[in-house]
Formats: C-alpha cells, structure tokens, sequence
C-alpha cells in the first residue's frame, strides 16, 4: 500500500494546528482503513510530557487504527533549529534528521497506512532541519496538498494572504483553509474575516474547511466528529494522489 499524505500547517503557532489535525484525523478515518500523523519536529515538551501527536490521539480516544509518531523532540519551546541550539548547541543542530530522514519516515508510514498527515511546527517557513527545510519543503517533496490553519481574528487576512501566497510560490498544492478556533461569541470582525478568508481560499484555490468551534477539546469529543464530518470532502481520497518517494 502507499497512501496519500496531507501536510498541515498554519498561519502561526499556537492557531489550532493540533486541534484541526485531530479533526482531518477523524475524517481520514472515516475514508481509509488506517491512518497515522507525523510531527517532524516537536519542540516545547519535555520527554514525558504528550507532544501534539499524543493530543491527536487522545483528542479522538486513542483508535486502534491510528498510528502517530514523532521525528525529533526538543525541550525549549522555540523554533526546531533555535531549540536544538538551545539544548544542546551546534553538535546538536548539527544532529537534527534531515529532509530525506523526514521523507523516508513518512513514506514508511505511507507504506503501511492509507493516510499520512504531517503536522509542522509553527508556520510555512520555520525550519525543521539543519539546513532550513520547512514543512513547505515537506509538502513539495511528497506532492502532499497543504491544510492551512489560521484564526478569525484582526490580523489574520494579512498572515492568511502570506502563508498562501509563499506556498503557492513555491509550487505546494492547496488543500483545506480551515479556522481553528471558532469563539463562542463571534465579533463582527470574525464574521467579517470569515467572508474573506472563503475568498482567499476560492482564490489560491483552497477548499473551505470551515471553522472548528473554540471549546472542542477532550471532553467534547461529540463535536469533534461533527467538526471533522464537515471536513471528510477537504481531507484527501484514498485515490487522490499517492505519497511520492523521490
Ligand atoms: N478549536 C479549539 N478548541 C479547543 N482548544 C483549542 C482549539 N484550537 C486551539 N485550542 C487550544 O489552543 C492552544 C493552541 O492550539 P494548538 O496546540 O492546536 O496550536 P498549534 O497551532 O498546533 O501550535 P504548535 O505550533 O505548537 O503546533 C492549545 O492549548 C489548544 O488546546
Ligand atoms: C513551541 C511552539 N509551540 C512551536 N512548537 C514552535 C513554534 C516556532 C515558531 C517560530 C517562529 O515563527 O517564530
Ligand atoms: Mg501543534
């Protein structure tokens, strides 16, 4: 078997990225038999804490057809280069896996699931390895569609516009335009930016996603899956496309 794969990334860190993984997880799982997600690089946890992978899994009850795995873990919740800097200097720069090592994992997995979804690290162009490969880098390589998380909040038109801008410029297919936390009581500003962002999206040809609701967590796995029903027509079908290993 080689499955499709699906990078996600957002227009910043901490915008849901983890959150609307789980979601394109859950709708992913409703399409293929079994389905992993890959965190190239985890910076900010320590080795016993869960890293974004360990969310995933638990956000969705920890199915049985789901495999998640991490690439490398680093301590200081900075950037991949600047954290193994931080922890260990240049000889641990220096040891961070590479592109090909992040390609040959995913494919690995690809191998053996009909889905791979590969969450990066903050957004499109923070560096992953030693020699500045970005989740951008990651998505080219595998001709995996980009999802791209962002907020409803001021500022986010023009983080939007760069994010989909820099990855259409380097030839990364579009996949989802998703918000990732949706308020409770929506301003005028979220709606406002709601409108615009479909419009982005139309136009560097993304699929809407929609937006995941702000309290889904845990203890609302219910609107998970409802979340992630609404997304089963953005993630990938088990025909779409196959995870190229150059
Ligand atoms: N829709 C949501 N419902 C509940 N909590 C959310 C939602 N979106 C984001 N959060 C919370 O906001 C925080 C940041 O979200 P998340 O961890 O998904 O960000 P991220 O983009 O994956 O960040 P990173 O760059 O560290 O990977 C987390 O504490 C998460 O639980
Ligand atoms: C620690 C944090 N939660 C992320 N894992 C790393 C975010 C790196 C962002 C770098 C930047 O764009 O300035
Ligand atoms: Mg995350």
């Amino acid at each position: 078997m080689s499955g499709a794969a699906l990078c996600v990334t957002g227009t910043d860190t901490d915008v849901g990225k983890t959150v609307v993984t789980a979601c394109l997880t859950a709708a992913a799982l409703a399409e293929v038999e079994r389905v992993a997600v890959y965190k190239p690089a985890q910076t900010g946890v320590r080795p016993d804490e869960p890293g974004d992978v360990d969310t995933v899994a638990a956000l969705l009850g920890h199915p049985d057809r789901l495999t998640v795995a991490e690439g490398v873990r680093l301590g200081p919740a900075m950037a991949p280069v600047d954290a193994a800097l931080e922890a260990g200097g240049e000889a641990a720069v220096e040891a961070l896996p590479g592109l090909r090592w992040h390609l040959d994992r995913i494919a690995a997995l690809a191998a053996e699931h009909g889905m791979v979804l590969v969450e990066g690290a903050g957004g499109l162009l923070v560096q992953l390895t030693a020699d500045g490969a970005t989740i951008a880098d990651l998505a080219l390589a595998t001709q995996a569609p980009l999802a791209v998380v962002t907020r409803p909040d001021l500022g986010t038109l023009n983080h939007t516009e760069l994010t989909l801008e820099a990855a259409a410029r380097r030839g990364v297919r579009p996949g989802p335009l998703v918000i990732g936390s949706w308020p409770a009581r929506p301003t005028a500003v979220h709606r406002s930016n709601e409108l615009r962002l479909r419009e982005l999206a139309r136009e560097h040809g993304y699929a809407w996603g929609g937006a995941v609701p702000a309290h889904l967590g845990a203890a609302a796995r219910e609107d998970l899956h409802r979340a992630a029903a609404g997304l089963t027509g953005v993630v990938p079908g088990r025909h779409d496309h196959e995870v190229i290993h150059p």
